[in-house]
């Protein structure tokens, strides 16, 4: 049975802008951490050494709706789901609370790619092995 990954932050006055609320810019790392968290939890890296090479995932699609304002030192909690698990790209959906308000929604598509040496990037299926463990939190 597949669910969402659940990790939790409290808010760096660092994230929090001249209003005194999170910055938008800073929801999109903790969606980026929270992602590498959850691939480390099924035994994944977003940088996985795969012989010469290295698979990684870089982003093609970003967004974020904010629904309620987020201050210093609140308590954050990220779900994290797999909305869209297709041949080369996954599309991650990530709900933001705090105590259980519903305070942002993100949505992040990255794309399967083998990076050589040179830094170069080129788009592959995903690995099935990587499918496996990445369907444990496909919704
Ligand atoms: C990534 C690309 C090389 C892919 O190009 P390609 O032409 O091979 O891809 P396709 O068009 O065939 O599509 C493959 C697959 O992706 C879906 N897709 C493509 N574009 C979009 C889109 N805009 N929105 C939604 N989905 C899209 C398409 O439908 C296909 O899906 P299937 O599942 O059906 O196969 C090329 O696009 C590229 O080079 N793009 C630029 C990437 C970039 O510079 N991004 C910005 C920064 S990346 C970044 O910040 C980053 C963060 C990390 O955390 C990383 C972690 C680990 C490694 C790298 C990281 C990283 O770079």
């Amino acid at each position: 049975m597949s669910s969402p990954y659940q990790t939790r932050r409290r808010i760096e006055f660092r994230d929090t802008d001249a209003a005194g609320i999170m910055h938008f810019s800073a929801f999109f790392t903790y969606m980026e951490q929270a992602e590498h968290e959850m691939l480390r939890s099924v035994g994944l890296s977003v940088m996985q050494p795969d012989g010469e090479s290295t698979i990684g995932w870089p982003r093609v699609s970003a967004t974020c709706d904010y629904k309620s304002a987020v201050r210093f030192e609140d308590i954050i909690d990220i779900a994290v789901s797999i909305l869209h698990l297709g041949s080369k790209s996954v599309r991650y959906r990530h709900e933001f609370r705090v105590a259980d308000r519903l305070v942002a929604v993100g949505e992040i598509t990255v794309v399967c790619c083998r990076i050589d040496a040179r830094h170069q990037i080129a788009s592959i299926e995903i690995p099935a092995a990587t499918r496996e463990r990445l369907a444990r939190h496909t919704v």
